[in-house]
């Protein structure tokens, strides 16, 4: 299959690293196969769900064999391309900014976050898991070849950093702050506010409570 012309549909696309990393795990184990069931039990996503995502990498799973782990994986790498590392800039060391850096997203290894920027002066200069923390003030001299930001940042810094970072170029901002920023239609930005998520769980388990397994 070519994999540069294939059109995924974004809710599969958001599934492509889980199945990776799931992937990887099994072929380090040495595993040459694996069932959606198995698979489908380890990501938790249902495994007509899996078969169909499958489906658009033009894997077919064969009835008692499952799907090969050694396509797969190739096939993933060259979607996510983990081949081509793409570099993040992190705004804010503060509690979350620092734990970020603290995991820097290894087991993902097409993104690396390469430099943070903080205000505070006591954090500049310092590496936090490896990354140097530069002041704020410095960030255009940075930006050059950051593709995405996280922000980390107090909520009322937020709008004019992405003015700052949208003016440096960036493509995408993973932004944690409650915040709503606005950029332009060119830039891409993911909004995860880990209260939302909370309230959303509890609110399903309240509204669509799950049934036990029989
Ligand atoms: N801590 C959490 O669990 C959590 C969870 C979800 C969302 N958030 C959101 O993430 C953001 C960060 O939270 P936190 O708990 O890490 O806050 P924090 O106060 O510990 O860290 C914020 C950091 O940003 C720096 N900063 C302030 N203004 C700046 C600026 N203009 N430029 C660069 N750096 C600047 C501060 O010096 C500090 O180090 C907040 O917007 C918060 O609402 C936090």
């Amino acid at each position: 299959m070519d994999v540069e012309h294939t059109k995924i549909p974004q809710a599969t696309a958001k599934r492509l690293p889980l199945y990776y990393r799931f992937l990887n795990n099994l072929h380090s184990q040495g595993k040459l196969r694996v069932s959606s069931k198995e698979l489908s039990e380890a990501v938790k996503v249902d495994s007509a769900t899996i078969r169909r995502d499958f489906s658009y990498f033009g894997a077919l799973g064969k009835k008692g064999y499952g799907y090969n782990v050694e396509y797969l994986l190739s096939f993933f790498r060259k979607t996510l391309d983990q081949d081509e590392t793409t570099k993040v800039a992190l705004i804010g060391v503060g509690n979350l900014g620092t734990a970020f850096l603290n995991y820097n997203f290894t087991k993902n290894n097409n993104t690396r976050i390469e430099i943070a920027f903080d205000a505070s002066q006591e954090r500049i200069g310092e590496e936090v898991g490896g990354v140097p923390v530069k002041h704020i003030d410095d960030l255009e001299q940075y930006m050059k070849e950051i593709d995405v930001a996280i922000l980390t940042v107090p909520a009322s810094a937020a709008q004019g950093i992405a003015d700052r970072l949208v003016e440096a170029g960036i493509s995408g901002v993973l932004n944690f702050t409650p915040a709503r920023i606005t950029v332009p239609t060119s830039v891409r930005v993911h909004h995860i506010d880990l209260a939302i998520e909370l309230q959303a769980l509890v609110y399903f388990l309240k509204h669509y409570p799950l049934k036990e397994e029989e």
